[in-house]
Formats: structure tokens, sequence, C-alpha cells
């Protein structure tokens, strides 16, 4: 039977609507309206059968009638509501028993609505519709919400909820990765606390101040350190904004950049490097010798330098070829670098053939022994060189300058020292080292000595 007075749009999908009741003339009565709107209808005459069809068909909605014989209407209610599989399904009472007191029964059994017999037919369609709408707005909110959770669960980034105080209220699951604790250890915790200086003083200050001109001042990107359980440190891209709804809420968002920073450092140590031997260029060492000079002023302390050259290395090239000659260069750097022994000490590749070895806080007989000892390791390397005159085997000349340096000296003039007693090692026959002072308060103590 229809009921084009009462016919609304059917349903974007034919909602199925499980019908329980034992009298086959109500139960025939709701089928043809509910099938007339355009609905699938299921039926059931007792609780238990509509138990195991609910299960099975999974309704969109069930009109469930109160009085029915066996397991009753409430009941059946009641454990529909406890069972996860139907829970979530609304239930309409249908019922000729309509005392309020029925009626809250009815609802305090878990009933989304509730139904009084004798049916008036456009109130029993309005009521049907309108628990349909809300399952199925409630269902696309479930939908949404659980989309939401996979792509914050799956996102790459950390996500973090901050309160006003600055305190963790909600951690995603890359989040609690990149902060290396587990969320339950996170939540209450400000997040001040898990960052490395400078970026944990202004994050405490900030949410400690917590008015709206000073807070705007973190929102933004900033480089920070997140200290990690186990004391390392993790290079992260931080972003903070405030929580578009109004609500007094943070967003944080993690974004790690450990590859970008082994990147640039990787690119950092290259530009540093001399590429074929892999010890310091000039640059570095330009850079060095301009700090340890500024430490040895103000310490008062002897700062040495060694300058290292092949000894005929134009003929060792043209006799055995450039690859050979490049290859005696890594076993000199190679042997030179052995000799930085201490932290501070810098062995690099001024250029060429040459090298340079700075020894911080060494003296001026300390310099010359390990200039000795560089230059025997060398020539005990027994590196042929046919064509040498000073020995069977590559040899180098080594000048070796030590300065306490004074503010009357100049950076420089320790390289020329060096450079210069070099070129005396090489005039007096190479295969040695020519060590000598640099700088005014050597020349002052030698004018004294001189008198
Ligand atoms: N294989 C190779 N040779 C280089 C490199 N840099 C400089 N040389 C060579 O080193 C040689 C240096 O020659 P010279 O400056 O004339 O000095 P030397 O032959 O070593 O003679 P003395 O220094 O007087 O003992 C040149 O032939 C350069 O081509 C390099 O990176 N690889």
């Amino acid at each position: 039977m229809n009921h084009p007075a009462f016919a609304i749009p059917a349903p974007a999908h034919q909602a199925a609507i499980l019908i329980v009741d034992d009298a086959p003339a109500s139960l025939g009565l709701l089928q043809d309206i509910l099938q007339g709107q355009g609905y699938r209808t299921f039926v059931a005459t007792s609780g238990e059968r509509a138990l195991d069809l609910a299960q099975r068909i999974q309704p969109d909605l069930i009109l469930l009638d109160v009085m029915l014989p066996g397991l009753d209407g409430l009941e059946t209610c009641s454990r529909l509501k406890h069972q996860a599989a139907t829970a979530d399904i609304p239930v309409i009472f249908v019922s000729a028993c309509s005392d309020t007191a029925d009626i809250v029964a009815g609802f305090e059994h878990g009933a989304a609505d509730y139904i009084a017999k004798p049916l008036r037919l456009p109130e029993v369609c309005s009521r049907v519709r309108a628990q349909l709408q809300i399952r199925s707005a409630s269902q696309s909110h479930t939908h949404q919400v659980k989309r939401l959770r996979m792509i914050v669960d799956g996102m790459d980034e950390g996500l973090m909820l901050l309160g006003q105080d600055g305190r963790i209220q909600y951690t995603n699951p890359a989040s609690e990765r990149c902060l290396g604790y587990p969320g339950r250890e996170l939540a209450g915790r400000p997040l001040a606390e898990l960052l490395a200086e400078p970026a944990a003083r202004d994050f405490a200050a900030w949410f400690d101040q917590s008015d709206d001109e000073t807070l705007a001042r973190c929102r933004g990107t900033r480089e920070v350190l997140l200290r990690q359980p186990d004391g390392s440190l993790r290079a992260m891209d931080l972003s903070l904004s405030p929580l578009a709804s109004g609500e007094q809420l943070w967003v944080a968002v993690l974004h790690d950049i450990t590859h970008h920073k082994q990147s640039e450092n990787a690119l950092q140590r290259a530009a540093l490097a001399d590429p074929l031997t892999g010890i310091a260029n000039r640059r570095q060492f330009d850079a060095c010798l301009e700090r340890e000079w500024q430490r040895a002023m103000r310490n008062a302390r002897p700062l040495s330098l060694l300058v290292l050259d092949v000894d005929h290395f134009k003929l060792y090239n043209d006799l055995l070829g450039h690859a050979a000659g490049d290859q005696c260069l890594q076993a000199i750097a190679s042997t030179l670098q052995a000799h930085a022994l201490r932290a501070t000490d810098l062995a690099a590749r001024y250029g060429g053939e040459e090298f340079v070895l700075l020894l911080p806080d060494t003296p001026h007989e300390g310099a010359a022994k390990v200039a000795e000892a560089i230059r025997a390791d060398i020539e005990r390397l027994r590196v042929p060189s046919p064509r040498s005159t000073t020995s069977d085997f590559v040899t180098v000349s080594v000048g070796a300058s030590t300065i306490v340096p004074t503010q009357f000296d100049e950076c420089r003039s320790l390289f020329q020292a060096a450079d210069r007693a070099m070129y005396d090692a090489k005039a007096a026959g190479r295969n040695r080292v020519t060590a000598v002072g640099a700088g005014y308060a050597w020349e002052a103590m030698h004018r004294v000595l001189a008198r």
C-alpha cells in the first residue's frame, strides 16, 4: 500500500529497516508504509529472532514492539545496545503502552524514539526519517573523524596540541617518535622542557607571560634542537600557530630536518676539505690559524707552524705521471695527519705539493721534534723517486716557526717565517728541518741575549 500524501523522497541509499512485531496486522501495516517510502524492510516476530537478524543484516533502523512473546521489547533493546555490532543501530519503540512511565522505560533501555499506537502514519514517516537522518549525519561524522585520525596518525610530521601554558595536551605518533617518548609521558609536560637552549628559554618565557602580544611572537617556524631521552639532540623545524577555533590552544608541528642538517654538515665539511687528500684545505687552515692566533695571544702561549714541501716533485711527476704524483701526495698527507695528535692540531694541504701543520700551545723545541719525526716518517715510506738528486726516495723539506703572539705581531708573520725556514732547508740540501722563532717577543729576547 502506498501513501502518496506522506511520500518523502527516497533516501540516497535504500535504508534497511527491521520491523519487530508479533501482531501480523501492525507488522503488515508498517511494512507497507515503509516500503511505500522506498525503504527495504525485514521482519521479525520475536525478540530472539530480531537479535539474530539485526546482527546479520545490520539494518539502519529497528522498529521494535514492546510487548513480545518471550524476550520482550525492552530486554531486546537492551541486548542490542550491549552488542558492539548492533549498539549503534537506532531503535524506535512502537507500542500501545503509551504512559509516560512506559515511554521513559523505553528511553532508559536505549531507544532513540517512541511511537505510540494506534499508528498515525505521518508521524511514523517523520520519526523514521528523522532517525535515519540523525544516523546518517552521525555516520558521516564518525567517518570524517576516522579519516582525520588516519591522516594525523599517518603524518610524517609531529603534531601536538599545547595549552596556553605551553603544556602538551595531545601528541600524534610522529611527534612521539620525534620526541622519543610515548604519549602518556608527554601529556602535561611543558614543550620547553624538551627543547635545548636557546629555544627552551624563549618558549618558557613566551608561555609564562602568555599575554597575547608575547604569544604572538612564538608564532611561525624556527629551527630547534629536541633533547632525546638518551641525551642526544635532534634538529627539527618547529611551527607554532594558534588553533583557529578560538579555543586557547596552540598547534605545534615538528618537521624532522636531520637529513637536511646532515647534508648541510657534509657540504660544510666538503667545503673545508682538500678533495685529493681528504685533510683540511687552505680555507680551513686560514680560519683555524686566525682563531688559534687570537687564543695564543690572549693566553700568551706559543703557537707553532710547520710548512712542508715535497722535494723535486716536478721531476717525480714528470717521470712517473700525474696520477702517481697524486698518490704520493695522499701518502704524505696521511703521514702528516698521523702527527696531528692533539684535538687542536690541524694538518692541511696549503696548495700543490705544500702542506702545513698548525700546532697550538707548542714551543719551539716541540715543533722541531714533530717536524723531524714527520720528515723521517716520509723518508721511511720509501716511495721511489728515481730522478731525485737528494735521495732514492721521496723526501720533504720542513720549515718550523714558533711565536708567542703579541699585539705588535701580524698573523701572517708566523707563516712567512715557517715558509722562509722551509726554503732555507731546501737551500741547505733538502730532506731536512729548519726551525726558527718569530715575532716581537722572540726578537726582544734575542736582543737582550745579544747584549
Ligand atoms: N701530481 C700532482 N702534482 C702536483 C699537484 N700540485 C702541484 N703539483 C706539482 O708539484 C710540482 C712542484 O714543483 P716545483 O714547485 O718546481 O718544486 P719541486 O719540483 O718539488 O722542487 P723543490 O720544491 O725545489 O724540491 C709541479 O710539477 C706541480 O705540477 C697535484 O695536486 N698533483
